[in-house]
């Protein structure tokens, strides 16, 4: 099971979820109490080893700025929320990162069909830790997919049995508050998940 951190801003959290273990840590480049400057984004990144995945992610911009800002923070995956149409994942597509489709249930399940990579199947607000039906998707997504949208470390194995994911995708379920992680919380996610098999 592929596990995402989303909404790092701080050394010590980085470092806390590549020591659980995780496969990929995100930073928020958009409109978000988790909000970081492209500029810390490369702070933050430039300690991460390259097995584990970076990716920068953004909601709504024209990838005229989300191409700048991957850019300057070196990320190595670009997450796109907001139905952006598929000509912006195209136009991003030369700069060779891993590109993310973030989309709520409504949308078109199938990883691939806007050329990205990984499909993350988020609630209606991203970010906002609320939970949802995740029992609705189950065998919606094909391909590559991650579950996001209120996981915890308390309800994240009932969400895998629900949904049956490749991945998921974890912000504000390792926080104390909106833009604060726990170390805690981000191992006892990860233990969560590899419980659950
Ligand atoms: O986290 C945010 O504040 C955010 C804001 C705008 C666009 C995306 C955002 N987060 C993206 C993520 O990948 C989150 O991890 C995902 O939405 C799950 O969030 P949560 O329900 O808080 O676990």
């Amino acid at each position: 099971m592929y596990v995402k951190i989303c909404g790092l801003s701080e050394p010590a959290h980085v470092a806390a979820a590549v020591e659980a273990g995780a496969d990929a840590i995100g930073f928020v480049m958009t409109r978000s109490p988790r909000r970081v400057t492209p500029e810390r984004a490369a702070e933050l990144a430039s300690a991460v080893p390259g097995h584990v995945l970076t990716v920068g992610v953004f909601r709504g911009e024209d990838p005229e700025t989300v191409r700048a800002a991957a850019l300057t923070s070196g990320v190595r995956a670009i997450q796109l929320h907001g139905r952006h149409p598929h000509a912006d994942f195209l136009a991003l597509r030369d700069l060779g990162p891993t590109l993310v489709r973030a989309v709520d249930s409504e949308a078109d399940l199938r990883c691939g069909a806007y050329d990205e990579d990984l499909l993350l199947v988020d609630a209606p607000h991203a970010g906002s830790g609320q939970p949802w039906d995740w029992a609705a998707v189950r065998g919606r997504p094909s391909g590559r997919w991650l579950l996001a949208g209120g996981l915890s470390p308390d309800n994240v194995a009932e969400a895998i049995a629900a949904a049956d994911p490749w991945g998921v995708d974890v912000s504000s379920g390792v926080e104390t508050a909106p833009g604060v992680k726990d170390p805690a919380l981000i191992e006892a996610f990860l233990k969560a998940v590899r419980s659950a098999g």
